[in-house]
Formats: C-alpha cells, structure tokens, sequence
C-alpha cells in the first residue's frame, strides 16, 4: 500500500487543487490523505472567495498524519501564506519526510492571488531546500528567480538558479509557453537537462493541470520511481488528461483525470 499526502487548498469547482490531487492519487492506485491550508469557492470561471486556514489548523492536520499513518510522498500546493509555509517546513524535517514535490502555486488562471507576496521569501528560504522537485510554470518560476524566462537558455539558466536554491530537480512546465506547437517542461537534476516534448491541444479546459501534473509525479515518487521515471510517466498522464477533453462549466473547465487509466489500463502499475 503507497501513501501520499497533499498540503493544499480547496477547489469547489474540483478541477484544481486538494480535489485534483486526491483523483490523481486515486488513478494511480495510491492512498491519498490531505491538509487542507484553505478554501476557496472557486469555479471555471474564477475565485470568488479564499478562506485561509489557521496554521494551527494546518499544523494539526499534518500531525495527525505524522503520528499514525506516515506517508510515501508529499506534495504542496497552495500554501497562502508565509506561517503556513514555515509552519509544514518545520513538520517536513520533524517527520524526516524526503519525498516532498513543492508546486509553488501562486497565482490562479483568472487571476486571483494563492499566495500572499510577502511570503516568496519564506518559501524560498524555509520550504525550497527541503524539496525533492519543484513544479513551477514559467510566471512562478520568473518570481522565484527574479529574472525574465524567454528563450530556452533563460529556461535552463532559471533552473540553474533553483537548484542553487537548494532544491534538488526543478521541473520548470511550459504550458505558458508561447510555442503553439508543443508544450515542453524542462528537468534539471543538478547535472543534466531533460526535455519532455508534447504536441500542445488547442482547449480553453486547462484547469488544474500543474497540480494534477505535480500530484501525479508524487503518486509516483511515493511507488518508489525515480524523478526521471516520475516526471516522464507524469507528462504522459496529464496529455492524456487534457487531450481526453471533459466539457465542465462556462470557462476554464478541468482535465479529465481516469483518461490516462482508461487509455492504459496496464501502465499503472510501474
Ligand atoms: N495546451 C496544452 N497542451 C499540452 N500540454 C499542456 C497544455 N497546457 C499545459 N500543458 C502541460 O500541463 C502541465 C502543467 O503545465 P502548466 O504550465 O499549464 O501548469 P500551471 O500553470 O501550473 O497549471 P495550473 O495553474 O492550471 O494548475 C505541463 O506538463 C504542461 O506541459
Ligand atoms: C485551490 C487551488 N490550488 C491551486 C490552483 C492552481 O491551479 C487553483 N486554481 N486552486
């Protein structure tokens, strides 16, 4: 039985967030258990509303985990603000947890900000040197580095300047990029650059694809793949999520999350 836990907010709307990580947990036949940092009333077309958690709340929650269960695998998701951050920082070196995937969330498709900005400070100091991966899309990963992501040298040097963060692989996703042909993310383990190349599907239904994306590769970390294994088995699952395309609401609609199972009913298992 592999667990993994997800430290993240609340989407009503499902698509994104806690809900999308515990379906992709679920897909990929791991036990998924989850804090919640907040809420947010939140649909394809918007956030409407975000009612953060006490970081006692967060705390507790982590701790009940800690203290019974235990888990393969962690991820963070939208963390708010910069208590929360130190606060699961500290539980991660308290549980001795190693597998941690830190998808910096920061702001939402519609625009509406998941992380307060004085805390990008506090998740570079206190939360990156504690990650296994890092997830960024190219906007976050412009904030974290303080430098503009063009080209696909700005793209390496950008990964360069995590890993001197202290992180061990950046996963730097291209789905903001401007290639209209294919969506390419990067991995950079300290030595190596690995490219990761799909044909990019023209759809408005992104919802949550950094978060399915980033949860995937923890369910697979926690199976006990390596980071290679899990990010190429991860970008498979989230193409066949957004090309297996589900019409959900007005807008920005989710992926659909059992296309990879039903497409390779084999493949689960590694
Ligand atoms: N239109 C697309 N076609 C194919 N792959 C895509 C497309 N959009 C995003 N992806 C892939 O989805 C994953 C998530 O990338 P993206 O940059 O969209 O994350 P994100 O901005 O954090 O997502 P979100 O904020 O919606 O959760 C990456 O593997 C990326 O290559
Ligand atoms: C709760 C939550 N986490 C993450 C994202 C980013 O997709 C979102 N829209 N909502």
């Amino acid at each position: 039985m592999y667990k993994a836990l997800t430290i993240a907010g609340s989407d009503s709307g499902g698509g994104a967030g806690i809900q999308a990580d515990l379906k992709t947990f679920q897909e990929l036949e791991v036990f998924g258990m989850s804090a919640l940092t907040a809420v947010t009333a939140q649909n394809t077309l918007g956030v409407h509303g975000v009612y953060p958690m006490t970081v006692e709340a967060v705390s507790q929650q982590i701790k009940a985990i800690g203290e019974d269960m235990g888990t393969d695998a962690i991820k963070t998701g939208m963390l708010f603000n910069a208590e929360i951050i130190e606060a699961v920082s500290e539980l991660l070196v308290t549980y001795q947890w190693k597998n941690v995937v830190v998808d910096p969330v920061m702001i939402a498709k519609g625009g509406a900000s998941l992380l307060q900005q004085d805390a990008i400070s506090a998740l570079k100091k206190y939360l990156l040197p504690r990650a296994l991966v890092i997830t960024p899309n190219i906007p976050e990963a412009e904030v974290l580095t303080g430098m503009s992501i063009r080209t696909v040298h700005d793209k390496r040097e950008a990964a360069m300047r995590l890993f001197d963060l202290g992180v061990k692989n950046i996963v730097l996703k291209g789905g903001h990029d401007e290639d209209p042909s294919e969506s390419v993310d990067l991995l950079f383990d300290g030595k190596e650059f690995y490219t990761f190349s799909s044909k990019r599907i023209s759809t408005k239904n992104t919802h949550g694809t950094g978060c399915t994306f980033s949860a995937a590769i923890t369910a697979w970390l926690a199976k006990g793949l390596s980071v290679l294994e899990a990010v190429t088995k991860s970008k498979d699952f989230i193409q066949a999520a957004i090309e297996v395309e589900i019409k959900i609401g007005h807008g920005h609609g989710p992926t659909n999350h059992w296309a990879y199972r039903k497409r390779n009913k084999v493949l689960i298992d590694s």
